[in-house]
């Protein structure tokens, strides 16, 4: 043993933070410590095991593992004990000193200071060992890593204040002892029954058997038999017939595996059979993880074989696309005793991960013709992640389409419309899916080129935001149907077009040629082209690009992040329609200035910024002052 005297170290800033909020905010909630100790022994259990492949030596001790709870009315202290992987005392350092997690800091940050927000999202974080100090005013933890000497084991203690100790001490065998010395008003806590209550309500999924000291009635009173017996089934639930299964264990199941305290949206259990034979259950959560946006995030998915726990590495299980999905896979084909590196390239795990995408786009379809409110709440909390799916898996293309909801001009501003309910409500002779782009949908809502598609009753698509950018990429076209963005180019409407227009739209330009041309004279460079068009009924103009152009939405957001774009000119177009452009067509009514305002109004409506904001309001005001002479004010 390497002798190492008593230290006293200080808590991470963030664990201190996190220990004081928790006994805050999270005390209504006091029963979870139970949770998350027991979720710790038992994924300790299911560590030791794994290492235990490669050296079968590590259970020689304690072959069959075990969790137990031990009461202690005299000390008033619980302790959690497991047979578990145990920790070495810089294991012991960094697991209860700090918290390990990616994006801590941030996520620290963020918390408001409003007690029940905080509380919420602080659930979700995962609070893991240190809701211990929910109910405990000290925690004392020995363990002993397994496969190290008996005397070389670590005693951490804290009363979680900002400080704890370590110190050298033996244990008989691997694992850990949590020894929670419990705060006076919890005194409640220390007694048998209470704790066997609670455990039965959240344990029975726990695959590793958790034991308590055994009672019996002797002379009308309670006395501890000296022996132990187990409050669960011990067996792992997702292998078990789904008829044995309550709604409340499914519930409890999922608690476990992601340690997230709201309930599950939806779950799909099932036994594939075959080839590869696996089982998958499988969550969408109800609430979003806080770190959701995390692509590198593991965790999401655990890897058993044959009940063995193997990994949680999710992006071998389930595409970047699905990692809010939490839950289990368990395969009876996959070797044991295989390094994690060749198991992440087996074809077997290609096949399930294949076959689990699928059936959690299954299970997405169901939830959306089932139970259209939840999928609502889905798509708001996951929608934008599995947007990301239409690049990410070609395969699944179709099924993700269908998947996907948008604001249009039909659903009142929400997220509602479906590529399938579009093509429903189009018109007869719709060849197309319109849709237009802004820096969100409400901004798009807005845009002067919807003015034609509402005079003829089309419903059109409202994307807004990078991520629809990225998107419609993607989205060539749906059952058949192309989809046209309607900011670009010479719109055609085929079969949508009055019989006439095209003619008449010609013979604008011929008729508007003297003022297209003091147009263009005015405006120089900054304009790629002015033309006339019939796709404004109100406003005086508006702009249009390129076919090829990229969008100014996305142009606006690469500028944003600092990134150069190749410059394209708009096009502006002039509604014949609208007195202001009528009238310019009047002799001396025009002078470059109109020009230079109408297209900065068009480029306003379209949420850019001007070039030359002061130019704009000098402009703005002249003209002002012109229209209050002509009226003799
Ligand atoms: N009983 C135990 N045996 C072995 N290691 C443990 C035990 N309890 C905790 N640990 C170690 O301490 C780490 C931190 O535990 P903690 O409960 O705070 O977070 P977590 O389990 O990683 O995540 P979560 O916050 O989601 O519960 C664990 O990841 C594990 O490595």
């Amino acid at each position: 043993m390497s002798e190492q005297k008593k230290e006293t170290l200080g808590f991470q800033t963030e664990v201190k933070q996190m220990l004081h909020l928790m006994v805050h905010s999270l005390y209504s909630n006091r029963e979870i410590f139970l949770r998350e100790l027991i979720s710790n022994a038992s994924d300790a259990i299911d560590k030791l095991k794994f290492e235990a492949i490669k050296k079968p030596e590590l259970l020689s001790q304690d072959p069959h593992p075990s969790i137990r709870i031990g009461v202690d009315e005299t000390a008033q202290t619980i302790t959690i004990s497991d047979d578990g992987i145990g920790m070495t005392r810089e294991e012991v350092i960094s697991h209860l000193g700090t918290i390990a997690k990616s994006g801590t800091k941030e996520f620290f940050a963020n918390l408001s200071g409003d007690q029940k927000k905080d509380a919420q999202l602080i659930g979700q974080f995962g609070v893991g060992f240190y809701s211990s100090f929910i109910v405990a005013d000290k925690v004392t933890v020995v363990t002993r890593k397994a496969g190290d000497p008996a005397d070389s084991a670590t005693l951490w203690e804290s009363n979680g204040e900002g400080e704890f100790t370590v110190e050298n001490t033996k244990r008989d065998h691997f694992g850990t002892d949590v020894i929670l010395h419990i705060k006076s008003e919890d005194r409640d806590l220390v007694s048998k029954f209470r704790l066997r209550n609670i455990l039965t309500k959240y344990s029975d999924h726990i695959s590793t058997p958790i034991l308590m000291g055994k009672d019996e009635y002797k002379d009308d009173k309670v006395v501890d038999t000296g022996e132990w017996e187990a409050i669960n089934q011990g067996a792992a639930l997702w292998a078990r017939p789904k008829s044995e299964i309550t709604e409340d264990q499914y519930k409890e199941f999922y608690h476990h595996v992601s340690h997230d305290p709201s309930d599950p949206l939806t779950w799909t259990h099932n036994k594939v059979e075959g080839k590869n034979e696996y089982i998958q259950l499988l969550y969408v959560p109800s609430a979003a993880p806080f770190d959701l946006w995390d692509r590198e995030h593991v965790n999401g998915v655990k890897l058993y074989v044959k009940r063995v726990f193997i990994m949680d590495d999710a992006s071998q299980l389930m595409p970047k696309y699905l990692r809010f999905i939490r839950g289990v896979i368990d395969s009876e084909d996959l070797p044991l005793n295989v390094s994690r590196e060749i198991l992440q390239q087996s074809r077997d795990l290609k096949t399930i991960r294949d076959g689990s995408t699928k059936r959690v786009l299954s299970m997405l379809e169901d939830l959306a013709a089932s139970r259209a409110a939840d999928y609502d709440k889905f798509w708001a909390l996951f929608g934008n992640v599995l947007k990301e799916g239409m690049g990410e898996d070609p395969a699944n293309r179709e099924r993700i389409q269908k998947l996907l909801r948008f604001v249009s001009t039909a659903t009142e501003g929400k997220q509602t419309a479906t590529l399938e309910g579009y093509l429903a409500r189009m018109k007869t002779g719709q060849n197309s899916i319109y849709y237009v782009t802004g820096d969100t949908p409400e901004a798009a809502a807005k845009s002067p080129l919807l003015e034609l598609f509402k005079k003829k009753d089309v419903e059109v698509l409202l994307m807004g935001g990078p991520i629809d950018e990225w998107l419609m990429q993607f989205m060539t076209e749906f059952e058949g149907k192309s989809f046209v963005n309607i900011s670009k180019g010479d719109l055609d409407l085929g079969d949508l077009s009055d019989k006439n227009e095209k003619e008449e739209k010609e013979k604008l330009q011929v008729e508007f040629k003297p003022l297209i041309d003091k147009f263009k004279e005015a405006l120089g460079s900054s304009v790629q082209d002015v033309r006339m068009t019939l796709r404004l009924t109100d406003s005086p103009a508006c702009i249009v690009n390129d076919e090829n152009a990229l969008n100014p939405a996305f142009v606006r957001m690469m500028k944003m992040a600092g990134q150069e774009v190749p410059e394209s000119k708009p096009i502006l177009e002039l509604n014949p329609n609208n007195p202001l452009v009528a009238r310019l067509q009047e002799k001396n009514a025009f002078s470059p200035d109109w020009a230079k305002l109408l297209l900065e109004q068009a480029q306003l409506m379209e949420g850019e910024t001007l070039e030359d904001p002061a130019g704009f309001v000098q402009r703005m005001n002249t003209m002002l002052v012109d229209s209050m002479h002509a009226k003799g004010n």
